[in-house]
């Protein structure tokens, strides 16, 4: 006979061997092992010494009966309680009460039937076997809500809560009798209650875990604190809740509450440092693009216009080269703060949140959003009280500082219709004020693009002048007044690029500043006009002194006294006949520096003159500190002779002091006669103008030397 496979094992205790006999038959049959006893003692034995997996027992037994070792497995058990199942005597009530009285499990009536017995126990065994699996997935479920935190709680379709069991979080705020029984609404305010509702029903719904996120204000104990007149109360407590859902069945959800008010503030924290500029506590670039961004998308959905204030300092560098950089961070935070009063929301026009409206892009830079823009003019007030904010000095410590800023201003709609393009826009205006002379506020035009553009292309173009030969010299001669003999030439440079033909040295020199090619193209016109002087130097004849404008630029470069020497040097011209070109700004920029350099030129024998006279600080007393020998009035005073008077009295007066300094004087620009017989008459040394020669090529001057020598033959 096939036997199915052995499924567990019963302990079997009968005092009658038949029955015993028949029910270990009956057992088999269902592939069930036994073990006999044959009273309540050997019952006991046989459950300590094999832990039978199902107990059928006798009531009838000699000495300990069925119930008593029942009562005695019972007591000794552990909760994961082995199936006992007692054989009554008959179907009496009494006897089945006092089974389960003795914690029976199930009980079988004399007479037994027998085909049945064996399933009867397999069922039981198998209920067992799934009551201890519920248990241990309960004893499992409870170990994970005694863990964690979490407030848990079950809630119907409706939103009843069916049980509600408090975490052990501090700020878990409502009790379990708060809860249970009630609706949603009568514990949470209700647009919350309202958001959890629907979750619910959507967890049922998708049978997904849903989660939402919601603060709950907490009140603190005691009284509300009193706010003076005037001061704002401190926002209220509140924590953050995190709450999960997930379905139970067809009409019921499970919920983990938890408070997250950590996190949030982490969060907060770590927002705060992405968005914030360290050093002045204002937002950042990243800050100041999610707002732009932000109020680009409110700004067309309201047809509405906003303007980009883009500032930069004009000195910092300067400040942060002499007084460290100390001094330099604590200016940006005084600027910041100056700026924050300066952009308060009355003061802007704008909408209440102005604190995201200023940032700090970096560096020296600033940014400010102007929103909800009705004129233009509006943006320009508010760059003007920012430009008129920073002019106030700023005291840090011991030091008072200066500065001035200059600002550019982008427009949306009209400027750009993306953030990119409105900031660089802001950028390109700022750039455009600062060429105008700095302190300035420009708005961005789109020509702007186009002269930056070409301003970019002239400095590569300038780049290459040099080695690609682009670049010569015209000379315009200077005549001496006395004897109308040629006596020194200025050397004048000249760009022909090869697209644009001549470029004028007003527009290339100040590039050729800016980009840092001053020093390489000024040494080539040193040696170039070097070379040319010694050309026409005649034995016997009267020197030519060779003239050089120097840029201020070149004037700080430290090699500049190496660089004059050596083409010196290498053209053979003696220094006296050098002379170098300075103008009044360069020698005031640096006072100290000056003398320093003035002092090594002047040791090499090189002739100095200050160009342009009366254009600048115009100070007698300081040029002689520096010892020049010759001063050049503008050309702008000598336009206007001999009719303008008050032109004609600074030109009489300019040229009797410079001789009591013992210095000669030349005029620049002389066009006419009666300029130079003015000139003449106020005891003008030397001349210069078209009158007398415009600035010409090499050969031209050769002619005019030539003919100025034969003429002396004669
Ligand atoms: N650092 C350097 N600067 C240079 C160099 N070469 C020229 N420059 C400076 O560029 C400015 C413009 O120079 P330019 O266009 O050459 O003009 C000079 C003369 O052409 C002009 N001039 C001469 N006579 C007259 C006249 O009668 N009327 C009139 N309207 N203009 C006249 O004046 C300019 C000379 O100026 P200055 O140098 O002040 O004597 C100019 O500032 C140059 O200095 C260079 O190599 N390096």
């Amino acid at each position: 006979m096939a036997t199915s496979p052995k499924r567990g094992l019963v302990l079997v205790a009968d005092d009658d061997p038949t029955m015993r006999l028949l029910m270990l038959e009956m057992l088999a049959q269902v592939g069930l092992d036994a073990i006999e006893a044959e009273d309540g003692l050997q019952a006991m034995a046989c459950y300590h010494s094999v832990a039978p997996d199902l107990v059928l027992l006798d009531v009838d037994m000699p000495g300990m009966d069925g119930f008593a070792v029942c009562r005695e497995i019972r007591r000794l058990e552990s909760p994961a309680a082995v199936p006992i199942i007692m054989v009554t005597g008959g179907d009496e009530l009494e006897s089945v009460t006092r089974a389960y009285e003795a914690g029976a499990t199930d009980f079988i009536s004399k007479p037994i039937n027998w085909p049945i017995l064996g399933h009867r126990v397999l069922y039981v065994l198998r209920a067992s076997d799934a009551i201890s699996r519920l248990r241990i997935a309960d004893a499992q479920h409870r170990a994970v809500l005694a863990a964690i935190p979490d407030t848990f709680f079950r809630m119907n379709k409706d939103g009843y809560y069916l049980d509600y069991e408090q975490g052990h979080e501090a700020s878990n705020v409502f009790a379990s009798e708060m809860c249970v029984g009630r609706h949603l609404s009568q514990v949470l305010p209700p647009d919350i209650a309202g958001h959890m509702l629907t979750q619910v029903r959507d967890v049922l719904a998708t049978q997904h875990i849903g989660s939402l996120d919601y603060e709950l204000p907490l009140p603190l104990p005691g009284p509300a604190p009193r706010v003076r007149q005037g001061e704002h109360s401190a926002p209220p407590p509140v924590r953050h809740f995190e709450a999960r859902l997930v379905a139970t069945g067809p009409n019921e959800v499970l919920g983990l509450v938890r408070d997250i008010s950590e996190r949030k503030r982490s969060e907060e924290q770590i927002r705060r440092l992405a968005y914030c500029d360290s050093l002045t506590g204002i937002p950042n670039r990243q800050a100041f693009l999610e707002t732009l961004e932000a109020e680009l998308a409110r700004s067309r959905k309201a047809n509405k216009k906003f303007a980009v204030l883009f500032m930069d300092l004009d000195a910092f560098k300067r400040v942060n080269d002499t007084l460290g950089h100390d001094v330099g961070d604590q200016l940006l935070q005084a600027v910041s703060e100056r700026l924050r009063d300066t952009t308060r929301p009355g003061d802007l026009v704008s909408r209440a949140e102005s604190a995201a409206n200023l940032a700090r892009l970096g560096g020296d830079e600033f940014t400010i959003l102007i929103p909800d823009l009705e004129r233009v003019e509006d943006a320009l007030n508010v760059a003007h009280r920012v430009k008129e904010a920073m002019r106030r000095p700023f005291v840090l410590g011991t030091h008072e500082i200066f500065v001035t800023a200059s600002i550019g201003i982008s427009l949306y709609p009209e400027d750009g219709e993306d953030c990119n393009s409105l900031l660089k826009f802001a950028d390109t205006a700022m750039y455009h004020a600062k060429n105008c002379g700095k302190n300035n506020a420009k708005l961005y035009s789109s020509s702007l693009t186009m002269q930056i553009m070409s301003h970019v292309q002239l400095e590569v173009g300038l780049r290459k002048a040099l080695r690609n030969d682009e670049l010569y010299l015209l000379y315009q001669p200077q005549i001496d007044v006395a004897s109308g003999q040629i006596t020194g030439v200025e050397a004048l440079v000249r760009w022909r690029h090869p697209e644009r033909g001549l470029i004028s040295p007003t527009e290339f020199i100040p590039l050729a500043e800016e980009a840092g090619l001053i020093v390489p193209i000024g040494e080539w016109v040193l040696r170039t006009a070097c070379q040319q002087a010694v050309a026409w130097q005649t034995p016997g004849k009267a020197p030519v002194r060779m003239a050089v404008n120097l840029s201020a630029k070149q004037f700080k470069d430290e090699n500049l006294t190496q660089i004059v020497l050596s083409a010196l040097h290498d053209s053979g011209l003696p220094p006296e006949l050098l002379e170098l070109e300075l103008t009044e700004g360069t020698l005031m920029d640096d006072a100290r520096a000056t003398m320093v350099t003035l002092e090594q030129l002047r040791s090499i024998g090189v002739y100095l003159s200050i160009d342009d006279f009366g254009t600048g600080y115009s100070s007698m007393n300081y040029l002689k500190r520096f010892e020049v020998r010759a001063l050049k009035i503008d050309k702008s005073f000598i336009n206007g002779l001999p009719a303008d008077s008050e032109n004609a009295a600074i030109t009489r007066a300019i040229i009797a002091m410079a001789h009591g300094l013992k210095m000669a004087v030349v005029a620049e620009g002389v066009e006419t006669v009666a300029q130079l017989l003015l000139l003449e008459q106020y005891g003008c040394d030397m001349v210069q103008g078209y009158h007398l020669g415009h600035p010409s090529p090499p050969d031209t001057i050769h002619r005019m030397l030539a003919d100025q020598a034969a003429l002396a033959m004669t």
